[in-house]
């Protein structure tokens, strides 16, 4: 039970609804069961009881017509009156009275033979066999008084008392089985349809508390759901909020949400006051959902802010990492990691080239102008050389006064010929007012199977020529 109650709402909702779906299909199911039975009943009236009540006042009014013939009979006995034409009319009155009645009885055992047999007769199976047994039986007799009345009427007039008797006893018979006969059927028909209006009404009573029971299912689920959606939305918002304050106020440590609700003792969240205080307006919103989304805009443009600073921070660490801060060209350490990539493209086939660059009497520069004039020179030094650098071509500041340049792409002699124009460019500038330099530069191109010490080894060594030459020219290797 404890499980069922902690498991997910989906899980909660989906039970529920199996639950409803199977009770309406239960109920749908019972409906449709009772309908059709009380359908085939109704049937069973229509086709059984209707006939069967009509049939049994025929014969009422046949046996009418029994009893005034005897009478009739009786009379004419007592007046000894009866000629040969008026016994020919009875004959035959009582030979029609005779086929009626055999008739009526027979269609009395057809209706119920036929009902059972094609299995319409539902109710009380048992009295209707028990009632084609008797409506048998009482044709016999119905048959056997009929012949001995005919017999009667031939020796009329002045008919001895003793023949009259046993047709009296024969009629009485005959009227007692067909009166029980008759009050039997009719007692079967009302029975049944009794119990059919019986059952008709039970059907819209159960029917209309199954309805009722599905409502309140619905019903309730219906609240169940929104109370659950409501629960988790509140949920969702003191999260959200105590995720914003955290945002906002990194040092306070946020609130835990309640497991069982939105928590009571969480006053950051509860008390607009306080809310406003740090720094959120009390609620406005239509609904939970327009206020959950409100909170989630709010979250998310921080911390798209957040993201941007943190983009910018890395950007400028990055920036710093990889630039040298007198001139604001590139580093030794951007130098390895460009050298490494030229390396590895080289190994394709890629040619490229390495420039050291020194400034000449560098030293002199400091002692004679001072150390911030010299700070001024290497300044303008790197980006003269950078202005005129092709695309292809990078520099760094590899320490002190010494520059090296990244030429890709380029072969050893485009790089010696674009080594030489760079030389002359410094010997030629304009450096008023500050003092003018010449540099001095030793190259190299790649040769397989070269790595970074070996080529820079090749291109320093071609700057100690370079120097040793007398400055302000260009070496190569
Ligand atoms: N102003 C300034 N001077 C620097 C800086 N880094 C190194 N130096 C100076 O550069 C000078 C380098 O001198 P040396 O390496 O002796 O050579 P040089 O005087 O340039 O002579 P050659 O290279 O042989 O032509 C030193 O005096 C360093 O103090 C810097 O960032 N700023």
């Amino acid at each position: 039970m404890l499980k069922w109650l902690n498991a997910s709402m989906t899980r909660k909702i989906s039970g529920l609804s199996f639950v409803l779906l199977s009770f309406l299909l239960i109920v749908i199911l019972y409906s449709v069961y009772k309908l059709q039975s009380i359908n085939q009943e109704m049937r069973e009236v229509a086709d059984i009881d209707i006939p069967l009540t009509d049939t049994i006042s025929q014969i009422d009014k046949y046996q009418l017509q029994q009893d005034l013939l005897l009478a009739r009979l009786h009379e004419l006995d007592a007046q000894a009156t009866l000629d040969h034409e008026q016994q020919a009319r009875l004959i035959g009155r009582i030979g029609r009275h005779t086929l009626d009645t055999h008739e009526a009885l027979a269609q009395l055992e057809s209706i119920i033979q036929t009902g059972l047999h094609r299995r319409r007769i539902r109710l009380d199976i048992k009295a209707h066999r028990s009632l084609v047994q008797q409506i048998h039986q009482l044709r016999r007799l119905q048959q056997s008084y009929s012949d001995q009345t005919i017999r009667i009427i031939d020796q009329l007039p002045a008919l001895p008392k003793t023949l009259w008797a046993p047709l009296h006893q024969q009629e009485a018979e005959l009227d007692r089985q067909m009166s029980q006969l008759l009050a039997q059927i009719e007692t079967l028909t009302q029975t049944i349809a009794t119990t059919s209006e019986h059952q008709e009404r039970n059907f819209m009573l159960i029917n209309a508390t199954l309805g009722i029971s599905a409502l309140g299912i619905g019903l309730y689920l219906t609240l169940y759901i929104i109370q659950s959606f409501r629960t988790r939305l509140g949920h969702i918002q003191t999260q959200i909020k105590n995720l914003q304050n955290s945002l906002h106020h990194p040092a306070t440590k946020p609130t835990q949400p309640h497991l069982d609700g939105p928590s009571k003792t969480n006053s950051t969240i509860s008390s607009p006051v306080q809310a406003q205080q740090n720094g959120f307006a009390p609620p406005r919103h239509q609904d939970e959902l327009s206020g959950l989304e409100q909170d989630l805009r709010q979250m998310l443009n921080h911390w798209s802010e957040t993201l941007q600073n943190r983009d910018q921070v890395e950007q400028h660490l990055l920036t710093l990492a990889t630039t040298d801060q007198l001139t604001g060209i590139f580093n030794r350490h951007k130098w390895d990691e460009q050298i490494s990539q030229a390396l590895d493209r080289a190994t394709t086939g890629e040619p490229f080239s390495v420039l050291l660059v020194d400034v000449d009497y560098f030293k002199q520069v400091n002692d004679q102008h001072g150390h911030d004039v010299g700070d001024q020179v290497l300044y303008v030094l790197a980006q003269t050389l950078s202005e005129h650098l092709l695309q292809q071509c990078r520099i760094f500041r590899l320490g002190g006064e010494e520059f090296a340049i990244l030429m890709l792409n380029t072969d050893d002699s485009a790089a010696q010929k674009r080594a030489e124009t760079l030389r002359s460019l410094i010997e030629a500038h304009q450096w008023a007012p500050l003092p003018s330099i010449t540099i001095s530069i030793g190259g190299s191109s790649y040769q397989k199977p070269d790595n970074a010490q070996s080529l820079l080894k090749r291109a320093d060594q071609a700057l100690y020529e370079a120097k040793k030459a007398g400055r302000n020219q260009v070496s190569w290797h």
